[in-house]
């Protein structure tokens, strides 16, 4: 049994469809990008999984016990930062870590806490909330969802606001905790930050999930590309689609993949008298496959 199970969801805002048959599981230790466009049902779902949101059909357990609207229980073992925590602007660091663990008979270390999150700096200590940077206050939020010890944990955009340092300090945290078998929900628009961290992947677009995948069968689809300009796009077109290989002009970029490699498409090409001006071989790269994977999901709507 996985530790997150979510089941055939349906929810509608409305006439409108906010998640379709959502199902995917995350394992305990796992790190499991949700990934997907504007809109996608990103936050709708992870907003079921918290209990923020009731949903018309399916079921949500997580660690085998039911996760609803009106039953709150499992979230015990939840922490999440959905877009942004409550802050309160003349609280301290401390002071929100002491709040937040009121309800909870064992909380989190607060000093390991701060010091792990790195909020007990010198930029904190007596500081209240109101003078805290965006950056400042994400750190607070993901030290807040720490606070109850949670075997799960529910990111919603966490690099939003932090600076490359942070961003790469979160990464750690996040691998570490991971590692000591926390799973995590994350999703974020920084694709290539993800991509550094996400054991699995889960896409969704227009509220249906259209893949899960870890993320070397995730790039097992991603074939190599070749991206090529030359003296003549279309001829280049047409000669890939005589071998049946894949091929799409972007940009005045001709772009091939299904060739068994790059020298059978070069011999191909010379033997047209086409002029190559540059060749690129661009392979496992999150941004790019989740666009093909959109582009083709959206062509059979
Ligand atoms: N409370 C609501 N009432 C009506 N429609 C809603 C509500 N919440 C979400 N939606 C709609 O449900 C769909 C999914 O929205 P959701 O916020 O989950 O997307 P998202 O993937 O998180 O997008 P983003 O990346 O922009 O945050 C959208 O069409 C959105 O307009």
């Amino acid at each position: 049994m996985a530790l997150l199970e979510v089941k055939n969801i349906d929810k509608k805002f409305g006439k409108k469809i906010g998640m379709s048959h959502v199902s995917f599981n995350v394992e305990a230790g796992h790190i499991v990008g949700l990934i997907g466009p504007n809109g996608a049902g990103k936050s709708t779902t992870m907003r079921a999984i918290t209990g923020l949101m009731s949903y018309s059909a399916g079921t949500i357990t997580l660690d085998g016990q039911l996760v609803n609207f009106g039953n709150h229980q499992a979230l015990d073992k939840v922490g999440n930062l959905i877009e942004y925590p409550s802050i309160y602007p003349n609280l301290t660091a401390l002071e929100h870590l002491k709040l937040y663990a009121m309800d909870t008979k064992n909380p989190a270390d607060f000093t390991e806490l701060m010091h792990r999150t790195q909020i007990d700096g010198d930029n904190f200590g007596k500081r209240k909330a109101k003078h805290f940077s965006l950056g400042m206050k994400q750190r607070l939020g993901i030290a807040i969802s720490l606070i109850r010890h949670p075997k799960l944990v529910i990111l919603d955009e966490p690099m939003n606001g932090l600076d490359p340092q942070s961003v790469h300090d979160l990464r750690q945290l996040i691998r570490d905790l991971a590692n000591e078998g926390v799973a995590f929900l994350i999703s974020s628009h920084l694709l290539d930050e993800l991509q550094k961290l996400v054991d699995d992947v889960v896409i969704i677009n227009h509220g249906k999930i259209i893949e899960t995948a870890t993320i070397s069968e995730f790039f097992s689809h991603d074939k190599t590309r070749w991206v090529f300009e030359t003296t003549d796009n279309a001829a280049i077109v047409k000669l890939a689609k005589a071998h049946d290989w894949s091929v799409t002009i972007d940009d005045g970029h001709v772009q091939i993949s299904g060739a068994e490699n790059l020298q059978q498409v070069i011999t191909a090409i010379n033997a047209i008298d086409v002029q190559i001006k540059t060749v690129n071989t661009v392979t496992g790269n999150l941004e790019k496959s989740l666009l093909d994977m959109l582009a083709t999901d959206d062509q059979g709507e």
